[in-house]
């Protein structure tokens, strides 16, 4: 059994999920009415909709001046050798440095989307994707970044994700307060994720393949991993809502005229 197989085994297993509590949270809310989060969930998406525009800002202006974009012989987007943890920073590298570390830290707030969806009894949105990807995305994915390859390209990363995070968290911002929001942008949503692991994807395989040199590689790997996984938990995400369904309402309809 290849050790991808078993990792996967391991993850999909039910007992994960009693590990990191969430089987647990379900239970308890079993036998509880839904708590009504309205006011919270406008607030929580709130801070995450500002805090991911400010990494998309901060993050593209601070590489800016430290890749050196624009400057004759200035730095390329992908291919930036990661700093070694402890080397002196400059300024713009220091400022680039704090705001991938909030990024990091923000990992572990999103969690607070499971605390909503326990708390809403929402059990349709705790799915395998969501668990799989706040479980690794806080640990070990950004920590080991921020430890062993922190700077160089993980601006790229914190850069994108924020911008996807922005419509994302504008989606749930609106939908909290009860705007009924067209599916039509929910499926956009959906397909920006899905762009984004790909995006994720050639990054890693840049690192992987050419520039061989200018991270470690293990963060490469983790990296290439990651992007398969997610692509393929979105892309059934993306058939199950908004292939399959239409199917089956354009299913129903031609059921409903027939009779
Ligand atoms: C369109 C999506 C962004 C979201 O899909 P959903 O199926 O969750 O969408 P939905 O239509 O059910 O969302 C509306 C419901 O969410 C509630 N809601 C509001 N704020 C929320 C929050 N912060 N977390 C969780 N739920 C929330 C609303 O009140 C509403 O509840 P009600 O229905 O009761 O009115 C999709 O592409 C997606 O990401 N699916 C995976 C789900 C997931 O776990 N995503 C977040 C982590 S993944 C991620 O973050 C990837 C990345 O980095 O890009």
């Amino acid at each position: 059994m290849s050790l991808a197989t078993t990792a996967w085994d391991f993850l999909t297993e039910p007992h994960y999920h009693d590990i990191i509590g969430v089987n647990a949270s379900k239970q308890w809310m079993r036998r509880r009415k839904p708590v009504n989060v309205k006011s919270f969930s406008i607030l929580h998406n709130a801070v995450m909709f500002f805090a991911s525009l400010y990494m998309v800002i901060e993050t593209l202006r601070q590489a800016a001046e430290n890749i050196g974009w624009g400057r004759a012989g200035g730095g390329a987007m992908w291919g930036n050798v990661a700093e070694a943890p402890g080397k002196p920073f400059s300024k713009s590298g220091a400022r680039l440095a704090n705001v991938l570390y909030i990024h990091y830290l923000s990992k572990a707030y999103e969690f607070t989307d499971t605390l909503i969806m326990v708390l809403k009894k929402n059990e349709r949105q705790i799915s395998f994707l969501h668990i799989y990807h706040h479980a690794t995305t806080f640990f070990p994915c950004w920590w080991a970044v921020m430890n062993y390859a922190p700077g160089g390209d993980t601006y790229f990363t914190c850069c994108v994700n924020s911008s996807v995070h922005v419509a994302m968290y504008g989606y749930y911002l609106l939908s909290a307060a009860g705007v009924k929001v067209p599916k039509a942008v929910k499926k956009a949503i959906t397909s920006m994720q899905l762009v984004q692991f790909g995006l994720f994807f050639c990054h890693a395989l840049y690192g992987a393949l050419i520039a061989t040199h200018y991270r470690p590689r293990i963060i490469v790997a983790l990296c290439l991993w990651q992007a398969v996984v997610f692509a393929s938990l979105f892309g059934q995400f993306f058939w199950q809502n908004y292939v399959m369904q239409s199917k089956g309402i354009a299913s129903e309809n031609k059921a409903a005229k027939a009779a």
